[in-house]
């Protein structure tokens, strides 16, 4: 599921999954890497779904309006249960270079406990598996008011996929636009 709820803030207040990079947008970037590895694949964004026709791609609505990534993540999972999966992987929409072995990677270490994306000596909570049974306790934390992925990650396993440059540079403002589309004329 590719995350696109937010509401690109420090990219000046825009829909950044329609974000051009180097003419496409963000969205068909992250898209055109996940679509090879494990399907099916939906989108969690709010506003006119339409936007996504071009792709094809089912619109999961957040449930809990304006609180953030978390209520993306448990609309994901309920659809994830929906379609008789085990685990849902999420990517964020900004994240342009995700690795082509992500999905591969991530579910090696089992689809029974979360798993979490690291580089550089970092997690990146934003891209992440998460076992569908892990919905219940999910949705209690949110309930207790909590609404960082990071947080409901704490005992999740990581797989390191460091490499240079970083798999998952992510784009938050112009400047990081402008590294990226730099980062894709050296290597498309
Ligand atoms: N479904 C959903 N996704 C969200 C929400 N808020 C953020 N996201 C997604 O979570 C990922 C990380 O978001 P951030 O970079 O922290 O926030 P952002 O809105 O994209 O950007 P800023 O407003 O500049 O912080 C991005 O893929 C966002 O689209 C939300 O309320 N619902």
């Amino acid at each position: 599921m590719i995350l696109a709820g937010g509401r690109g803030i420090r990219m000046g207040g825009i829909d950044k999954a329609l974000l051009p990079l180097m003419g496409r947008p963000l969205v068909d970037h992250v898209l055109t890497r996940l679509a090879p590895q494990l399907g099916p694949i939906a989108v969690s964004a709010n506003g006119n779904p339409a936007r996504f026709e071009p792709w094809g791609l089912p619109v999961l609505r957040d449930g809990f309006m304006g609180e953030g990534p978390l209520a993306g993540l448990m609309a994901g999972l309920g659809w994830a249960e929906a379609q008789g999966a085990k685990a849902l992987v999420t990517v964020a929409v900004d994240t342009p270079f995700v690795p082509a072995d992500l999905v591969a990677r991530l579910a090696d270490r089992g689809v029974d406990l979360p798993v979490v994306a690291a580089s550089g000596g970092r997690r990146h909570p934003t891209v992440a598996l998460w076992p569908v049974s892990e919905a219940p306790r999910i949705a209690e934390a949110f309930a207790e008011g909590e609404r960082r992925l990071g947080a409901v990650l704490s005992g999740a396993r990581s797989v390191d996929f460091s490499a240079a440059p970083d798999p998952f540079f992510n784009i938050n403002t112009p400047a990081d636009l402008d590294a990226a589309e730099l980062r894709l004329r050296a290597a498309p």
